[in-house]
């Protein structure tokens, strides 16, 4: 099994997440709070309220956990490929996998790494929809005082369970869409790259930010139900389930309600998908 997949994805990955992490936080907050105007007024009260600090709540779990997130989505992905098609990553260049099996490969990576992602990006959230003062944490104020303690306290408060609260959404969400971000990715390098060569810098950078367009805009309806389910149980239980999320954020505000932050996951999409496609093929380049 190439090896290099995973770390060439894990690289690639903490790359793209320290560059987007400030558009997410935002994002999160707009998607679950319903105190914002709108983005500006977002940014401007985080960080009136937390200075530049309050953009990178949450940053160190994901930063831990990319390692295996990504690592498991890039390694599936090109494994699955490997097993589908025959042909290593270097190979596919004069061999061009067909998009029925990128899509297949691409889904298969999805599904496996949202349950890798699960706990993770509850925690995330969570700490992301903490507005207190970083001064503040750890007093009485913030209810968490970082990552362990959150996971822990959900852990007592919530269950093992609590951990995985979202997940379903979470799943949803990133099926069908990474399957689209691999075929976005490979149909644009293809289309500008001389037929069995490899995609030049520009190319890769382009075609990557456009699959992390594509597939986040396809994925934000299911991404807004996953944090708001996410965030349930903080405050006792809103919701019975997915699907009564879904009715009532709906009947209380609209079919807006699954749009939110969708201008923010496209603009984070792009910086964070071009750099963790150019950093994976970069990596994969220099051990071959
Ligand atoms: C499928 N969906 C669009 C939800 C996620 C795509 C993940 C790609 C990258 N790790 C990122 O954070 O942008």
């Amino acid at each position: 099994m190439p090896v290099e997949e995973f770390v060439a994805g894990w690289i690639s990955g903490a790359v793209g997440l320290v560059l987007g992490h400030p558009f997410d936080t935002i994002k999160v907050r707009l998607q679950t709070q319903n105190t914002y105007q709108g983005i500006v007024d977002c940014i401007l009260k985080t960080y009136r309220h937390e200075s530049v600090l309050g953009f990178f709540k949450g940053m160190s779990f994901p930063i831990a956990s990319v390692a295996l997130v990504n690592s498991v989505l890039f390694g599936v992905y090109s494994n699955t490929l490997l097993a589908l098609t025959a042909t290593s990553h270097q190979e596919r260049r004069a061999q061009p996998p067909s998009y029925t099996n990128i899509f297949i490969a691409g889904c298969t990576g999805g599904l496996l790494q949202a349950y890798c992602l699960a706990p993770f990006d509850l925690i995330k959230v969570r700490l992301q929809n903490q507005t207190e003062p970083r001064v503040q944490i750890g007093s009485p104020g913030a209810r968490y005082r970082g990552p362990v303690h959150c996971a822990v306290s959900i852990l007592r408060e919530e269950g093992p369970r609590g951990l995985f609260r979202g997940s379903w959404a979470l799943v949803l969400r990133d099926t069908p869409t990474l399957g689209m971000y691999f075929v976005t990715y490979e149909g644009l390098c293809r289309q500008y790259t001389p037929e069995g060569q490899n995609p030049s810098s520009a190319t890769v950078l382009v075609a990557g930010g456009f699959a992390g367009i594509a597939s986040w805009i396809t994925a934000t309806p299911f991404d807004v139900i996953k944090s708001r389910m996410q965030m349930d149980g903080l405050k006792g239980r809103k919701y019975r389930g997915m699907l009564d999320c879904m009715a009532s954020s709906f009947q209380q505000e609209g079919i807006g309600v699954f749009f939110k932050g969708m201008t923010l996951n496209s603009a984070r999409a792009f910086p964070v998908n071009a750099a963790t496609f150019l950093s994976y093929e970069y990596l994969l380049r220099l051990w071959r």
